[in-house]
């Protein structure tokens, strides 16, 4: 007798879902065996994110940034469904979806990632810009447009949160603007990039005060108008005209995590086992922003690429283990450095041993970030058009 064909629901196609998507179907299933894997995301484009600020810069394009899904899944047995997520049986191991019909699984992974919460100050939602998604960066796009296009003299520009987001933002975009660009970064804290190596955070301060960004340290924002920030600094209210906000504070889980009966922290994110495997529901995978991990050693999992990147091939593993019957590997996170662009020439390393910056670390990074690209096909045409770009520009000149 033949046995049903198991069913792998995956949902979310970032860093999590989708590395976790072609890592199943690579791995040595038997005759008879191999499952059916089903990706669901709410886009139909999957977001490299380190490189999202590049569109923003032209640097580089829309498909080279965020490639269709169904592009990427082609040559795969992954099967792709653009639809939302809205809620979970785990009784009836059915997924929910909104105007699609349910679909059963055998294994379930979760990897809806974050959002950006604009609800932390009066006026974020209505008048701040996020920067998380292809349509976010579009957005913007349009907004910066629109500014150049205007006669104003200067582009009054108050970027939010002096983390990751917040610094490589106001690098690129100072870039972008050049002369006319008047940019602050307005960070709570009493230093930026609070969690970086030391190399890298003097080499992002080095090239914010070269760009003339303006940076407001130990300050705290009160609350958004159309064309204006009240900022708080030493207890003082200040009221400054801008012309654009952009939000990079915080990550939350999306609402429809927050609905499911899983064992939550604080944040929303969903507790698992260093196998990945949600409290009680061994079935249950979770993976990247959402899951709040414990590795084999008991160090915490950060909530970055890097770390839902490495969790993928653990998940893919695991999945694979608990339907062939063999003993599942917990999760060891191997921190391996952190990467930054600080413009359109320049950016800063510090990893495996090696610190750089400038135009060579501009050059590793970009390197590096190819080499993490999804699907071989993906990266040869990136790589490809990177090489054969500058000189179709220079001949065309
Ligand atoms: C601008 C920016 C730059 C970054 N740069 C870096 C970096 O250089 N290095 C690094 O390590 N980290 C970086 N990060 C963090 C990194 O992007 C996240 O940690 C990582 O993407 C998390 O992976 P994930 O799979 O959990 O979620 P994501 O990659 O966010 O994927 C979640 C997916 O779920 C989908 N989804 C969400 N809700 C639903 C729903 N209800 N139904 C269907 N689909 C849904 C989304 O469309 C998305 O495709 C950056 C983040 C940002 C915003
Ligand atoms: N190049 C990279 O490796 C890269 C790039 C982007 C994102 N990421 C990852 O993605 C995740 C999100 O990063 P992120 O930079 O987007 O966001 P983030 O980590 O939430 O950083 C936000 C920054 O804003 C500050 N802040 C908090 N509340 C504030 C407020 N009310 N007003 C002003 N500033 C405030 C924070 O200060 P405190 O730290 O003092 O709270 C922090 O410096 C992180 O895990 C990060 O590692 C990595
Ligand atoms: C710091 C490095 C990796 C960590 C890392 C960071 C991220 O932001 C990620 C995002 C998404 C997925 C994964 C990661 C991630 O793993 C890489 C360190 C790189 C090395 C220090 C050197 C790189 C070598 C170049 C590829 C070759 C450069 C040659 C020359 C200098 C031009």
């Amino acid at each position: 007798m033949t046995e049903k064909t198991a069913r792998i629901c995956i949902l979310g196609g970032g860093f999590g879902g989708l590395y976790t998507a072609l890592r199943l179907s690579q791995l040595p299933w038997e005759n008879g065996e191999k499952p059916e894997i089903i990706l669901v995301d709410q886009s139909d484009r999957y977001v490299f994110s380190p490189l999202l600020y590049e569109l923003l810069t032209g640097e580089l394009q829309t498909w080279e940034v965020a490639p269709f899904f169904a592009e990427l899944l082609q040559n795969t047995s992954v099967r792709f469904s653009q639809a939302v997520v809205s809620g979970i049986d785990t009784k009836k191991q059915l997924v929910q979806l909104q105007d699609h019909p349910e679909i059963s699984y055998d294994r379930l992974v979760l990897a809806l990632g974050g959002e950006t919460p604009l609800d932390m100050v009066p006026g974020a939602t209505s008048y701040a810009y996020p920067f998380r998604t292809v349509t976010d960066a579009h957005r913007l796009q349009e907004r910066l447009r629109i500014l150049e296009q205007s006669d104003a003299d200067k582009i009054r520009v108050a970027i939010v949160g002096g983390g990751y987001s917040g610094v490589e933002l106001a690098c690129k975009l100072a870039d972008r603007l050049g002369e006319r660009g008047r940019l602050r970064l307005i960070e709570i804290g009493d230093q930026i990039l609070r969690t970086s190596p030391e190399f890298n955070r003097e080499a992002a301060k080095k090239a914010l005060a070269a760009k003339g960004v303006f940076l407001d340290l130990e300050t705290k924002v009160e609350s958004i108008k159309q064309d204006s920030i009240s900022l708080e600094y030493k207890n003082q209210l200040d009221t400054i005209p801008v012309d654009l906000v952009i939000w990079t504070v915080g990550t939350k889980v999306a609402p429809v995590v927050k609905t499911l009966n899983f064992k939550q922290n604080q944040r929303g994110q969903i507790i698992t086992t260093p196998t990945l495997q949600v409290l009680d529901h061994s079935e249950i995978f979770a993976l990247g922003d959402l899951a709040d991990c414990r590795d084999a050693e008991g160090q915490q999992v950060p909530a970055t690429a890097q770390a839902a990147f490495q969790q993928a091939d653990y998940t893919a593993w695991n999945i694979w283990a608990s339907l062939t019957n063999r003993p599942l590997l917990p999760f060891r996170y191997q921190h391996l450095g952190e990467m930054m662009a600080l413009g359109q020439d320049n950016a800063t390393l510090t990893g495996l041993g090696i610190k750089l910056d400038g135009s060579l670390a501009y050059l590793a990074r970009r390197l590096a970030y190819l080499y993490r690209m999804p699907t071989y096909e993906h990266q040869l045409k990136v790589g490809f058009n990177w090489l054969v770009r500058p000189i179709i520009d220079t001949l065309s000149r």
